[in-house]
């Protein structure tokens, strides 16, 4: 049963507004194998039966709601819940096994990783990020500035990416990720590798996408970001949607149940 705070009069939602993203009825089921223990050699007959044994995770078991632009839509529950796989199914990386997503336009999804080359230093990777993020050379120039100071990494911009601790990784991609205009944009799990003072930062820049028509959804355990960030809180437990609504009512009830 999906509990809703939609009609509680804390959360005005006008008509006027676009549905940008709508989940019907989505479920993912992913086929693993369960090939059991290790084969020894003497066992490889064995091993081979026992690898077309599957086993199916049913990872989504019926998620649907609808996402407006300008909505900012925290995602929480517990690890495994299934929070990274609605994800995938919205940008269409993960296929549904039945229902669908329907949305306006493409979303992206947060991470320009496999992009960028960890022996190139972060100037080449910020041109190479840029031109995979679409903007045009001369667009990437315009803006190389403002990424770098974003991503604060300009006294180490000249080392290879392999020598940045991770938070500094997590820094340029963001910085990289969000130069351009998303319509829907997913950030999963991104911020929590940033210190306080670029969490703050990146979370402004969230709001200024989602200030510009654009709908945002944020994975995050951390409950403070989906506070400070997001209009609206969908709670997943177990592939299941627990909860819509208010983000101070949705993460309440969570946490009564930790
Ligand atoms: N590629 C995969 N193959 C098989 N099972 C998978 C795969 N990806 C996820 N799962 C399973 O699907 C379920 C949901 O996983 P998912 O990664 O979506 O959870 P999550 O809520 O994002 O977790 P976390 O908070 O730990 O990141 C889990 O049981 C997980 O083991």
């Amino acid at each position: 049963m999906v509990v809703s705070t939609e009609g509680t009069g804390k959360r005005a939602r006008p008509d006027s507004r676009l549905p940008v993203v709508i989940v019907d009825d989505l479920h993912v089921e992913y086929k693993v194998y369960a090939t059991g223990k290790r084969a020894t050699e003497a066992d490889r007959g064995g091993l081979l039966r026992r690898a077309k044994r599957t086993r199916t995770v049913h990872a989504l078991k019926g998620v649907s709601f609808t996402a407006y632009e300008n909505d900012s839509i925290g995602v929480i529950g517990s690890n495994g819940s299934g929070k990274s796989t609605l994800m995938r199914a919205i940008t269409g990386l993960t296929p549904s096994s039945s229902g669908a997503v329907y949305a306006v336009s493409r979303p992206s999804m947060l991470g320009v990783g496999a992009a960028l080359i960890k022996t190139l230093s972060g100037q080449r990777n910020v041109i190479l990020g840029g031109l995979a993020m679409g903007l045009s050379k001369r667009e990437v120039e315009e803006r190389y500035d403002e990424i770098v100071d974003f991503a604060g990494i300009r006294p180490f911009i000249d080392l290879p990416m392999r020598t940045y601790s991770s938070g500094m990784t997590a820094r340029l991609k963001f910085a990289i990720a969000t130069v351009r205009k998303h319509e829907i944009l997913i950030v999963d799990e991104a911020l929590a590798v940033g210190d306080r003072k670029f969490r703050k930062r990146s979370e402004q820049r969230i709001r200024e996408i989602r200030d510009n028509a654009g709908t945002v959804f944020l994975v995050s355990h951390s409950m403070q970001s989906i506070r400070d960030t997001c209009n609206r809180v969908i709670w997943i437990e177990k592939g299941e949607l627990m909860m819509d609504g208010d983000p101070d009512e949705v993460i309440s009830a969570y946490e009564a149940t930790r």
